[in-house]
């Protein structure tokens, strides 16, 4: 479906039919940004730059409350939505996406300001889920190798779901689906519109203080900044305010920025935004982590742990520290010979509950804290060298794949399979981060192993499995004697 588009200039004109005040900015082009906000004058402390009524905000409540006017819709939520903010709203989009195309109006969906404020929204944004499958090849050897992939199969079980759900609903079958040219042709909803509303979503979508993960019309042009001079607020009146920045003076013409996150990798800043800021001071990452393949407690485990198994690492540039955290690499190193165990439990009612014992004592509850479970151990040290050991491996094992990718040059530049030069760019830099992250911290990881290794109970530990196993060995020649005599 091609998404239906008014030009710029006409924001201002809906803004004022809509009640969004903004005398002092204006909302421009900006090179390599999209649209952004401009000062447009002289702006004082206090005094909000944007001022956006309570009714124009979009969240799970607000698409509820459209619900309530619209019993079709209503009946289309009700099939489908009610999951989480997120689907809620990403349904009310596309059905707005999906009116706003249609040459005839269908006799469906209430007027509302989304309505025509969706037509000023960007064609596309270069978040990765958004890129041609070529230029996803880009990713590989980065930590959203697998994140993108993982997000493409779920966006298309979600849409596939939400496409089951209302084909219940024949009035919202002929709408969203059309069957033929002459109901619609080329307006119908598509796995690519349900991508794209996922995509602006996400590089869009606010945190406010009282009326929670929401879209705001107009404050959702600002782009990002490290240095912001701007920030946004709910006032006494529930109005979504843009203030700048009580330090900051934004001088007639300047871009007026908001901060999107200071702590954001640069992962998380092309997946959600679709760039990365070069200015950012702290630099993380997030590996999947598998347990080890001959581990029979494997299962058991991943069960157990809930949560998806991961290393976190991170390197704050400014003050140079290293840290990394992985609650299930401690959960990898411990087994059944260290006091690890799992029992099937009855429970009052009759249920089975996997049930986690560490030295006897019940930690199904503390499953993530091994790290200071193992204390408790004869060798703690030991079991740290494990980790230590594993998440090191794991890092170098991404260095590696990151390296043998860093050369892009042959995948296709233009033509059908166009790889964009900004994509390119993107997963470069990301590379060049993630590569330049894991040497910081597997450097790390490699002097707290030396320490470990020196430790005097691993050294005895050690040296009693050596001797151990030396009398095997010894045992194992003299069985060959034996069987030689
Ligand atoms: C909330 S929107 C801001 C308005 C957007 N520029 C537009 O054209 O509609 C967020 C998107 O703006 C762009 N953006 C914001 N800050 C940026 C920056 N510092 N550098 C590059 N692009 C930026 C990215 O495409 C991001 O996904």
């Amino acid at each position: 479906m091609a998404q239906p588009g008014l030009p710029i200039e006409a924001l201002p004109a809906w803004a004022l039919l809509n009640g969004i005040a903004f005398p002092h900015v204006k909302v421009s082009n900006i090179e390599g940004k999209g649209f952004g906000v401009v000062s447009d004058g002289e702006l004082k402390p206090e005094v909000p730059l944007m001022t956006v009524p309570n009714n124009l905000i979009l969240n799970a409540q607000a698409v509820d409350e459209y619900a309530k006017e619209d019993k079709n819709f209503k009946e289309l939520l009700d099939a489908v939505g009610h999951h989480s903010a997120r689907r809620d709203i990403l349904l009310f989009l596309l059905v707005q996406l999906v009116l706003a195309s249609k040459k005839h109006q269908a006799p469906v969906g209430v007027s509302n300001p989304w309505k025509e404020y969706i037509k000023f929204l960007p064609k596309t944004v270069l978040v990765p889920t958004l890129w041609t499958e070529d230029e996803r090849l880009l990713l590989r050897g980065t930590s959203l190798e697998s994140a993108v992939n993982a997000k493409m199969t779920a966006l298309t079980a979600e849409f596939d779901a939400v496409r089951e759900a209302a084909s219940s609903l024949p009035s919202w079958n002929d709408v969203l689906w059309p069957y033929n040219e002459e109901q619609g042709g080329n307006s119908s909803a598509s796995l690519c519109s349900w991508i794209l509303l996922d995509g602006l979503y996400r590089s869009r979508v606010l945190e406010l203080p009282k009326s929670g993960e929401s879209m705001v019309p107009c404050i959702d042009m600002i782009n990002h900044s490290t240095s912001a001079s701007a920030y946004y607020d709910e006032n006494t009146m529930d109005e979504v305010i843009l203030l700048p920045r009580p330090d900051i003076k934004i001088l007639s013409g300047e871009e007026v920025t908001i901060s999107y996150g200071d702590a954001k990798p640069a992962a998380e800043m092309l997946f959600s935004y679709g760039f990365i800021d070069p200015e950012a001071t702290v630099e993380s990452l997030v590996l999947p982590l598998e347990p080890f393949e001959d581990d029979p407690l494997a299962k058991a485990k991943l069960f157990a742990f809930k949560d998806l198994p991961k290393v976190h690492v991170a390197h704050d540039k400014g003050g140079s520290a290293v840290s990394w955290k992985s609650p299930f690499a401690y959960l990898m190193c411990v087994n059944e010979e260290d006091g690890l165990e799992f029992r099937v439990l009855q429970d009052s009612e009759g249920g089975r509950q996997l049930r986690v014992f560490w030295r006897e004592e019940d930690v199904t509850d503390r499953i993530e804290d091994f790290e200071t479970l193992i204390q408790n151990h004869e060798v703690p040290t030991l079991i740290k060298l494990r980790v230590v050991t594993v998440v090191q491996e794991r890092l170098q094992e991404q260095l590696e794949r990151a390296q043998s990718f860093a050369d892009t040059s042959s995948l296709p530049i233009g033509g059908v399979d166009l790889v964009r030069d900004e994509c390119r760019q993107a997963a470069s830099l990301l590379r060049s981060i993630e590569i330049g992250l894991l040497e910081v911290v597997i450097e790390d990881l490699e002097k707290e192993r030396r320490v470990l290794l020196a430790d005097a109970n691993v050294v005895a530990y050690l040296g009693s499995m050596e001797t151990a196993e030396s009398d095997l060995v010894g045992e194992e020649a003299s069985n060959e004697a034996e069987d030689f005599s």
